[in-house]
């Protein structure tokens, strides 16, 4: 049995199709969603997602700012940028791209930001609002996970999720957004005893662990949904999920492929969530 591969790249294409067209009825009445990306430093693959967030802004009808700052820039300096752009009006969104070069606190910046323009959704208000449940905007990569799977036509409701991985900003999240859908949730990290045991009872598996090709098929139970967010690149350049998709595909359920399954959504989200902020700005929700 080969297993249906669930294309990030095609789910994105139609969510994008339908924020363009709302795009355009908001320009009937005058608002347009504006980003402003902030990158410090000439990290090469940021440099390719901060290009690739300005291109989805201009393809869509946004307003874009993107800040290019060199890697001395201090904190103070970029947390005087973040307050100017907390208080300008054609902004809805700010995204300060991670990670920041080692001499500013990512958690100083984050915490700046303002929560309605929170768009990468990190903010600790934000992230207190996903836990108890309450409207907050959601971190673009867990719920690209979620959109993925519905929008693949999988029902959560009463499945068992396995988590592989539990960092803040996708293992945790994850896990809360599929008990949001009614799943049953359990979560392995480093120090799991018998991961593969546990992980093989999972109708569904999420992998978020940064570990190249490290779930095989004795992690997956047959016909078990696999979603691999792992970006790892290889001493060759490449780029591996955390899971083995060759191995795992001959038996499990639909598979995200690496490129191609969960990172492109990740951008698609963060464009979702500008237009939530924008029409919240505007009282249009
Ligand atoms: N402030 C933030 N910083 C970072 C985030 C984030 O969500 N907010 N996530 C990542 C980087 N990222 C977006 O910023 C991102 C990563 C990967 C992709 C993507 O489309 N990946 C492609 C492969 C691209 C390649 O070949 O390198 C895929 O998986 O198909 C989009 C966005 C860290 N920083």
């Amino acid at each position: 049995m080969t297993a249906t591969i669930i294309s990030g790249k095609q789910v994105s294409d139609e969510i994008r199709g339908s924020l363009a067209n709302e795009v355009k009825e908001l320009s009937n009445k005058g608002v347009v969603p504006g980003l402003a990306v902030v990158l410090v430093g000439e990290d090469a693959a940021s440099q390719v997602y901060v290009r690739n967030k300005e291109k989805a802004c201009h393809d869509l009808g946004y307003y874009s700012e993107v800040h290019r700052l060199s890697e001395t820039t201090s904190q103070e300096e970029l947390l005087t940028l973040v307050d100017k752009l907390n208080r300008q009006d054609n902004i809805n969104g700010i995204l300060v791209q991670l990670p920041l070069p080692g001499h500013i606190e990512e958690k100083a910046v984050i915490n700046a930001i303002s929560v309605e323009k929170d768009v990468d959704g990190f903010h600790p208000i934000n992230v207190g609002n996903l836990v108890i449940g309450d409207d907050s905007l959601l971190p673009c990569t867990p719920s690209g996970v979620i959109e993925l799977i519905k929008r693949a036509g999988i029902e959560m409701s009463g499945k068992h999720a396995i988590v592989i991985g539990r960092s803040n900003i996708v293992g945790k999240p994850v896990s809360l957004l599929l008990q949001r859908e009614n799943a049953t949730v359990t979560m392995c990290h480093s120090r799991t005893a018998n991961m593969a045991e546990i992980a093989r009872q999972g109708d569904i598996l999420v992998v978020a662990i940064g570990r190249a090709n490290f779930i095989d098929a004795s992690y997956v139970k047959p016909g078990a949904v696999v979603i691999d967010v792992g970006m790892n690149r290889l001493p060759n350049g490449k780029l591996a999920g955390d899971v083995d998709f060759e191995s795992v595909k001959e038996v499990s359920g639909p598979i995200t492929p690496v490129p191609g399954g969960v990172g492109p959504m990740t951008i698609t989200m963060l464009m979702q969530n500008t237009l939530i902020a924008a029409k919240r700005h505007h009282k249009l929700v």
